[in-house]
């Protein structure tokens, strides 16, 4: 009888660190190293922390986010916050984060935080922007000087707690085509709803900008509602409650309501985090996850790291739980990376040269290689009969 390779369906670890990703949410105050916090406290001098050991320090991070509830989660950042206060402290995170994430095959990122957080140590929010933008171009060029390639663009968050956001959607003006790709809204979800920030929205359609709110996490579908009809969000922070929207029959079939149904049908991209739902408990489990219903009716669904020091994550540790989850294929990943790709707030003539020229490639080349495989040994592995 005669054996026949087959491909492989499952991704490889490897496999899947190697594969071209797209990242649009991810923190920046919540993707530090430990080992960075650790330094920047006992450099500024700052005494709050809950560890100084690095790897103790990561797992209190992780520990303590695991609260179940975003607040409780929210809370961990006062420390990564707490030590992004001077000039020096964000060139060096923001260039370890393009550094982390280009290691990690993440080719494209839109990297979020709020400047406003940023001024206790005097900077100005020009100051902040401009210190994040350098560590971002330095962190792309060692990364290249490494071999992986990297585009980041900034987006600049306003806090829903507070009162700043038309000046910060004005700063993200400003600085649009100086790596500064969009807005958004983040904080507590609960009590302070998108409409609070209303002119900041409708400034930014005026200036024909582009912004996402975080909605959709901790609270339902009325936030989702508000995000897009109200303050017409070109995308969704979480968005993952639409499934609240949807509903699946015994027998199968798949019932979308109004706004379930809009959001699929004006390709409205959702920008999930898995392993941050997990924490927050916005989800239960990975195999629970609505991001497998969402895939499997198209939405344009999108997976994101959120805050890689809180969730102890990655992108590929993301894909990986997908993967072991839903049997996701290098396929499901291209399908995942194209949409965040398509969804990205740079030119669209930039997304369309990143997905034919550089996703489409890197995954084509990964599904190949199981045609150049050697096998182990040239001897045949049973002596011939007879
Ligand atoms: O999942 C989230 N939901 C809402 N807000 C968040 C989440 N992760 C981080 N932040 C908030 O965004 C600020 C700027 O980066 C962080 O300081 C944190 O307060
Ligand atoms: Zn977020």
């Amino acid at each position: 009888m005669t054996s026949q390779t087959v491909p492989p369906g499952i991704p490889s670890s490897d496999q899947i660190r190697r594969a071209p990703k797209v990242l649009l949410h991810d923190h920046l105050d919540g993707g530090l190293r430990p080992a960075t916090v650790v330094d920047l406290a006992r450099e500024s001098g700052y005494t709050q922390l809950p560890d100084t050991d690095p790897e103790k320090l990561g797992l209190w991070f992780r520990e303590a986010a695991d609260s179940g509830s975003l607040e409780r989660y929210l809370e961990t950042f006062s420390h990564t916050v707490g030590v992004m206060q001077t000039r020096q402290a964000l060139v060096r995170v923001a260039r370890e984060c393009a550094q982390d994430l280009a290691a990690d095959g993440v080719v494209y990122a839109e990297v979020r935080y709020a400047p406003e957080q940023h001024l206790e140590g005097g900077l100005s929010l020009q100051e902040v922007v401009e210190a994040v933008n350098e560590g971002f171009r330095e962190g792309e060029r060692l990364a290249l000087a490494e071999g992986h390639r990297i585009r980041i663009g900034a987006l600049l968050t306003a806090m829903r707690h507070a009162a700043r956001s038309l000046e910060i959607a004005e700063l993200a003006n400003a600085y649009r085509d100086a790596g500064v790709v969009g807005f958004d809204i983040a904080g507590a979800e609960a009590g302070y709803p998108p409409t609070r920030h209303l002119d900041a929205f409708e400034y930014l359609k005026r200036e024909n900008n582009h912004f996402t709110i975080h909605a959709g996490e901790a609270f339902g579908l009325p936030s989702i509602w508000q995000a897009l009809q109200w303050c017409g969000a070109d995308r969704l922070g979480h968005g993952v409650r639409i499934i609240d929207d949807i509903r699946v029959r015994e027998d199968g079939t798949v019932e979308l309501g109004r706004l379930a149904s809009y959001v699929r049908d004006k390709r409205i991209p959702l920008e999930l985090c898995p392993s941050s739902n997990l924490q927050t408990g916005a989800a239960p489990s990975y195999a629970e996850h609505p991001i497998g219903l969402l895939r499997r009716l198209h939405f344009r669904a999108t997976v994101n790291t959120d805050n890689r020091l809180m969730s102890h994550t990655s992108m590929s540790r993301e894909f990986e739980h997908l993967v072991e989850a839903f049997g996701y294929t290098l396929d499901d990943m291209q399908w995942f990376t194209v949409n965040g790709m398509k969804s990205a707030f740079i030119p669209f003539d930039e997304r369309l040269a990143m997905i034919n020229d550089v996703i489409k490639p890197g995954y084509a080349a990964l599904k190949s290689e199981w045609l150049f495989r050697q096998t182990a040994s040239t001897s045949p592995s049973a002596p011939p009969e007879g």
